[in-house]
């Protein structure tokens, strides 16, 4: 793994991944291969998740061409430099930002969303200007398999590559020197990757869960927010890091919630859910018994069904769930949805306050002011108002975790930033050192009070002003020097 490493990271020193026309050119191959392979990659990710091919298409690969047509579209002005405001000392100086690529970046990925979860971070790290190494998750094995066989075909093989394996090739990936580590995953391996990257002093973004809470307001339509609540829940069959995870409302709500998601499901998937095309089913066997054994001592108002030789777990809604149940005290991952009742909305709030910093948080009412309020009282890595997952479509917006849910963002301008070290550049002359004198020893009253004039007050571009200021800076350097 060393020597591999080593390699990339020759091939980046050699400035090849640098200049903007080779970055489009990689980004424009990637483009191809999502287009040209298209049925392949469908076909693995609707293996690995028991997903038609038109889910695997919505799900993850739109997303991934819009990210790479944003990136195509906005990389000449996201990698040039750009001016920086100056002070008096610096007038004639030239300052400016200039983004630089951090070296060799390592992008672990997730199974849930494993074509997405991978490559996202991938089209962000090239157009940065980085080598990158890109470990896709073991448990989504087709995906994992298909990428492993036509990235090389399309990218740079010295300054991209595939990874393929389980912990022990993670482990070992881990104890190489990296210059950023994008990891999606679980909190647990989370503080691994953080553990191994601060042996080298790497910094992390780390892209993790949680248990999302979905306020509904009393003052709110139900049929609308039970429609996109049923669609983000059980879409990929409840293994969506920013599903809403469980319902928070009044009590006198939760029957009228419970009867029109189950009325939505039945119009989405069906009278038999088993055999709707738009219903996945779970990973593996691990989690299906994880998912089912949170079912044990509640009361269950819709579905329920589990098929352990199928994986399949029904959409299930549960109610009056106790907030000290084990349902409520770990991330679902699966299309169980439990309903808490709250009073009202400060203790929603509370609620949410209690626990840790959710991924995703959602909040529905026709009340804008209650909504705002809701977002202004509680922290969450992202917010969708009257609707679920919906932020994570808009890559204007960064999209990542805060506290227990993760560190760090990405999507966009984001992901750019992410894999980018922002450079300051200051540009000096070799004139002016009259003016220098007033940073050079020995010290004096006077050189502090025009210190704090010349650095106190910013510079303003503007030509007057530039004449007016020159004027200022010669007239302090003749004081200086006089006194
Ligand atoms: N924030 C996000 O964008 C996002 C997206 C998807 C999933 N998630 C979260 O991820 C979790 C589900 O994913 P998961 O963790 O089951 O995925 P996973 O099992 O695929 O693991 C993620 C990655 O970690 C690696 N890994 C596993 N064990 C390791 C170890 N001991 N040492 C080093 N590396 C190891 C895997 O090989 C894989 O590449 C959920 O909590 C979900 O909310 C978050
Ligand atoms: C709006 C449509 C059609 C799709 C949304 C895409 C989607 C399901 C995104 C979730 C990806 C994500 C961050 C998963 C985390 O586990």
């Amino acid at each position: 793994m060393e020597r591999q490493v080593q390699r990339l990271r020759q091939t980046f020193r050699s400035g090849r991944s640098r200049p903007l026309r080779f970055r489009l050119q990689q980004l424009e191959a990637l483009r191809r291969m999502v287009q040209e392979r298209e049925k392949d990659i469908l076909a693995a990710i609707a293996a690995d998740l028991s997903k038609s091919e038109l889910n695997a298409y919505s799900h993850e690969v739109i997303t991934i061409l819009g990210e790479i047509d944003f990136m195509l579209g906005n990389l000449p002005e996201l990698a040039s430099a750009r001016p920086a405001k100056k002070n008096l000392l610096t007038m004639m100086d030239e300052a400016y930002v200039q983004p630089e690529p951090l070296g060799v970046v390592l992008i672990i990925g997730a199974w849930n969303y494993p074509f997405v979860l991978t490559l996202q971070p991938l089209v962000g790290a090239i157009a940065a200007g980085n080598a990158a190494i890109v470990k896709p998750s073991e448990l989504s094995e087709n995906t994992a398999k298909i990428l492993a066989e036509l990235l090389p075909q399309y990218l740079d093989q010295d300054l991209y590559m595939i990874v393929n394996g389980g912990v022990e090739e993670t482990t070992e990936l881990l104890r190489q020197r990296f210059d950023h580590i994008l990891y999606t995953g679980n909190t647990a391996v989370g503080k691994i990757v953080m553990e191994a990257a601060a042996k080298h002093l790497t910094p992390v973004t780390l892209e993790l869960g949680g248990k999302s809470p979905c306020y509904i307001d009393r003052d709110c339509d139900l049929d609308v927010a039970c429609r996109r609540i049923t669609w983000g829940k059980y879409m990929n069959c409840g293994q969506t890091c920013i599903a809403p995870d469980y319902i928070l409302c009044e009590a006198s709500l939760q029957d009228q919630i419970v009867q029109k998601i189950k009325d939505t499901v039945k119009d989405f998937y069906g009278e038999n859910v088993k055999a709707s095309p738009d219903y996945e089913r779970i990973i593996n066997l691990r989690h299906f018994k994880r998912i089912k054994s949170l079912l044990e001592g509640q009361k269950i108002a819709f579905g329920g069904e589990t098929d352990e030789a199928t994986r399949y777990i029904a959409p299930t809604i549960l109610t009056d769930v106790d907030p000290n149940s084990k349902v409520m005290q770990e991330e679902i991952f699966g299309p169980i949805l439990p309903i808490v009742s709250v009073k009202n909305v400060e203790e929603a709030i509370n609620f949410i306050n209690d626990r840790e910093k959710p991924l995703a948080l959602y909040i529905f009412s026709h009340n804008n002011k209650l909504i705002k309020r809701v977002i202004d009282e509680t922290s969450s890595g992202g917010v969708t108002g009257n609707d679920v997952i919906m932020h994570f479509t808009v890559n204007s917006l960064p999209f990542g975790g805060v506290g227990a849910s993760g560190m760090g963002a990405y999507h966009g301008k984001y992901s750019f930033d992410t894999f980018s070290h922002q450079r300051p550049c200051l540009l000096k002359g070799l004139k002016g050192e009259s003016v220098n004198k007033l940073r050079y020893p020995p010290n004096s009253e006077s050189k502090v009070s025009w210190s704090k004039f010349f650095l106190l007050k910013q510079f303003n571009k503007g030509r007057l002003q530039l004449l007016l200021l020159v004027c200022l800076v010669a007239v302090a350097a003749v004081i200086v020097k006089v006194s």
